[in-house]
């Protein structure tokens, strides 16, 4: 490993290593692996590991590769796979397994035998295991200029195609692809291909047996997008076989929910699943159904699916005042769905009784109490817990062992141990301790934890309204509960000191401070006072010049008034609430956009509300403009096109020139290309009322949805002739890794491109930065790249001072909420690009605060 960044080779393989917060990330094409350092070993190198074989191998062969560059072709075939369209569609394909590429060792099974390479493809495309296809093969192509060409283009008009259906012809192939090799090597212009290379086909085979037909749980299912009404609901599965392959787990439960439109944070290990997650409620019986025919799921869910009875409106969930709990499906495979820190695995099925809440509740109010605990963390306990409950006291779940090693040593082994978490899961890894390692013979634990207590206690309420008394809640205070919501109110005892004043209080959160976020009980008087911080230092931070980070606790903290003044010190304090004056005063005295674009956002707010802050917006989009009416040649590329408002303005500001022009836009989401499209045709009207009003018909037709790959193309006659070129892709990054190879063969001309736009997924700016400072096919020399969202809401300036790697909890639940997590991370990934790219030889930046920040990356 070298610390830096390098090209290895030019051409098709352009793997980069650099070193990041301590680790090194290997980028390679659409494929990305990452190989923490030895520093850094430990749960996340085993979790990456456990994660992705596939990956780790491509590490292997890259690095084998490396080592023995001179002599690559003997170590690896490179393949680059393509599967046909109705094969996608049958297999509900997701990005990645559409196309990519796969290595083949020299001298392998699988450069010799059909099954060898069959396999190898199945370790990439993992849904084409269970089904038939057929494989056929072309070898790379040589065009005019004699420059090797990797083009699905090339096949027809004459090329070769060659059946892939016996060992014979693999040993063939491959022979072929090295003969091809040698030959250009010895013409002199190896520079275009680096080793034995073919293109392979796969496609649905006529003869296939029919697809099995859809099951019985999505008859008759209503639309879940139509639902007025999103379930919260968790649940938890400890199956007795486990499950033996994490990875393909993941991928066949994200298939058979992706119907549902359902949305969460699942995750996945041998021992079992665990799942916090909002489903649209019109479908939730179906959901139901759909989660007790999956095997490791049905009776092993303990206790079932535990559903919030409240569904939540779809308007609020979705656009309410607080961010949603879950926005995404997230199914991530784990090493353990509770991290326990425990040296060997238990037997998670032999872990005590489960006690139903009703029973619990009566055991309770027994003359004899039992031992009690609570196997929360403290932040937990603090604010709420059952009468005459001990709490572990830990800061994290791996804590638990010592401390019940410690409390429990006198006591005798038969006595009642009573157990209880806030779901439940926690207290079957208890259970199990208490019963194997300490030798407890009478343990309970509450089924459900106190949510299933809560409801369970309301419900009877309700059925018995004259019981209410005996029915009253044993648990006092909040529980705190872990999908964003923070916590439930459960009683108004108040049992929470707050962390400034002192006084009782069941309100907690996160300090605002995005620097500290710590977990705390405070007053809602000190939440004023405090404006949200859990410390006078913490407070001086974030009113000097921190974002206003919006706080988990939903009272949130705005501060009045506003301005620069003088401290006790002399100095001058900037106070950050006048910097949104100073972006009000730079829009009213910045040219107004024309009507077009405010039609363009009332569009984007129609159909696609959720992202709709994501566009450029006024004075960006005039900046945008202006800038492109200054490139050379009037070529831009923009990266994410979402709804065409950055794309009208690039086109708007080539046309100024009068000289023609190109801009390209990639997208990878159907819809939004869809409503940009209608947006870029309303410019051939022009900017003014007419586009606007052609724009404004757009309410009454259906979008229509481009498919992958495929483009659209306008020319504005009454823009000075600019074409605009809007191009479905899922992947940006390989579009234009493409391009450098080849200008891309998108039959765009062999020009570079003046200026590129780079806004779409942020956690690979270094990767799209890369390619077009080191690609003059993509960007030219003295060409500018555009990178929005550089300051992130002012949260990069907290990661500038941060060096830790997040929740760390140990609960498997994680603690800060999913937005903050995620907010962090992405600033920390900013602030990472924002120091690579300021010391990067070959590029000048300027930063500009402009709304979220921009920086203007000049190539030297
Ligand atoms: C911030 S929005 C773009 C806004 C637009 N440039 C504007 O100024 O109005 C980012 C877009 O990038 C798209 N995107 C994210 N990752 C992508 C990828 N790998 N390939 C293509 N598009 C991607 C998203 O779907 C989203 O629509």
């Amino acid at each position: 490993l070298r610390l830096g960044s390098f090209r290895l080779q030019r051409g098709i393989m352009r793997p980069n290593i650099r070193k990041v917060d301590g680790r090194h990330r290997f980028c390679f094409g659409a494929v990305q692996s990452r190989l923490y350092s030895t520093a850094d070993m430990g749960k996340r190198a085993a979790r990456e590991k456990a994660k992705n074989e596939v990956r780790l191998r491509n590490i292997r062969y890259r690095e084998a590769s490396s080592a023995a560059r001179g002599d690559a072709a003997s170590t690896l075939y490179s393949a680059k796979v393509s599967v046909c369209p109705v094969l996608r569609e049958e297999l509900n394909l997701n990005g990645r397994e559409k196309r990519g590429r796969v290595f083949v060792e020299s001298d392998s099974f699988a450069s010799s035998s059909l099954q060898g390479l069959k396999n190898e493809l199945h370790a990439f495309f993992r849904a084409l295991r269970k089904s038939t296809y057929l494989l056929s093969a072309q070898l790379p192509q040589v065009n005019e200029d004699g420059e090797m060409v990797l083009d699905n283009e090339m096949i027809g008009d004459g090329k070769l195609e060659l059946d892939v259906s016996s060992d014979e012809d693999v040993a063939n192939l491959f022979k072929e692809a090295v003969n091809f090799y040698e030959a250009r090597q010895n013409i002199g212009g190896a520079e275009a291909i680096t080793r034995p290379t073919v293109l392979l086909h796969v496609s649905k085979d006529p003869n296939a047996p029919a697809p099995p037909p859809p099951p019985a749980y999505l008859d008759n299912m209503p639309d879940p997008t139509t639902s007025e009404h999103m379930t919260m609901l968790s649940f938890y599965s400890f199956p007795p076989s486990q499950i033996q392959d994490v990875d393909e787990f993941c991928l066949n439960l994200r298939r058979a929910w992706k119907p549902f439109g359902a949305l969460g944070r699942i995750y996945v290990a041998k021992e079992g699943v665990n799942a916090q997650m909002s489903v649209p409620t019109n479908v939730m019986s179906n959901f139901r159904e759909c989660c007790f025919a999956i095997p490791e799921l049905g009776e092993y869910m303990e206790n079932g699916l535990n559903i919030d009875p409240v569904p939540i409106p779809s308007k609020e969930f979705f656009h309410g005042e607080n961010p949603p709990p879950f926005k995404n499906l997230h199914i991530r495979p784990k090493s353990q769905i509770v991290a326990d820190g425990l040296d060997k695995p238990l037997d998670w099925q032999r872990a005590g009784n489960d006690l139903p809440p009703l029973e619990w509740h009566k055991k309770l109010q027994a003359d004899e109490p039992p031992i009690l605990l609570d196997c929360r963390n403290s932040y937990e306990t603090g604010v709420g817990k059952f009468v005459n409950a001990e709490p572990l006291g830990t800061d994290t779940f791996r804590d638990s062992w010592e401390i019940l090693k410690d409390r429990l040593k006198d006591v005798p082994r038969d006595k009642e141990v009573m157990t209880y978490c806030t779901g439940g899961i926690r207290c079957v890894k208890v259970g199990a301790y208490l019963e194997q390692e300490l030798g407890f013979k009478n343990v309970s634990r509450l089924a459900g934890g106190i949510i299933a207590y809560d409801r369970t206690l309301e419900k009877e309420r309700e059925k018995n309204p004259q019981e209410v008394e005996e029915l009253s809640s044993l648990f006092h205070g909040t529980n705190y509960v872990f999908d964003g919501r923070v916590g439930r109110q459960i009683t108004d005892h108040k049992l929470g000191e707050c962390v400034t004043c002192g006084n009782m209080t069941n309100l907690l959160g996160n300090c605002a401070n995005t620097a500290c976020h710590k977990r705390m009980v405070q007053c809602s008087a000190c939440l004023t006072g405090f404006d949200g911080c859990c410390s006078t230092s913490c407070q001086t931070r974030f009113v000097n010049g921190l974002a206003k980070s919006k706080r988990s606790l939903s009272s949130g903290v705005e501060r009045e008034g506003g301005g620069v003044t003088k401290s006790s010190s002399g100095e001058i304090d900037f106070d950050p609430s006048v910097f949104d004056d100073v972006q009000e005063y730079s829009a009213e005295h910045s040219s107004e956009a024309p009507e077009l674009y405010d039609a363009i956002q009332r569009n984007t707010e129609r159909y696609l509300p959720t992202g709709a802050h994501m566009t450029s917006g006024g004075v960006q989009g005039r900046l945008l403009a202006s800038l492109a009416s200054m490139a050379r040649s009037g070529r831009v590329l923009e990266v994410g096109t979402f709804t065409g408002y950055a794309t009208c303005a690039f086109a708007e500001g080539v046309g100024a020139g009068g000289g023609g022009g190109l801009v390209l836009t990639l997208e990878r989401d159907k819809l939004a290309v869809g409503v940009a499209r209608h947006h870029i045709r309303a410019l051939s009207k022009g900017t003014g009322a007419d586009g606007w009003k052609f724009v404004g018909e757009l309410d009454n037709k259906t979008v229509a949805e481009l498919g992958e790959g495929e483009e659209f193309a306008v020319s504005l006659e009454d823009l000075g002739g600019v074409q605009v070129v809007s191009r479905r892709c899922n992947d940006a990054l390989a579009v234009l890794e493409e391009m450098a190879a080849d200008w891309g063969g998108l039959g765009l001309g062999e020009e570079p491109f003046d200026l590129v736009f780079v806004d779409a997924d942020k956690t690979r700016l270094l990767d799209y930065v890369e390619v077009c400072l080191a690609s003059d096919k993509v960007l030219r020399k003295g060409g500018a790249i555009l990178v929005d969202n550089v300051l992130w809401k002012g949260a990069v300036i907290a990661a500038g001072d941060r060096n830790e790697d997040g929740d760390g909890d140990g609960d498997g639940g994680g603690v800060e909420t999913k937005q903050t997590r995620r907010k962090r991370k992405l600033a920390r990934i900013m602030h990472h690009f924002n120091e690579r790219i300021k010391t990067d030889s070959r590029a000048e930046v300027v930063l500009l605060p402009l709304r979220d920040g921009l920086s203007i990356i000049r190539k030297r």
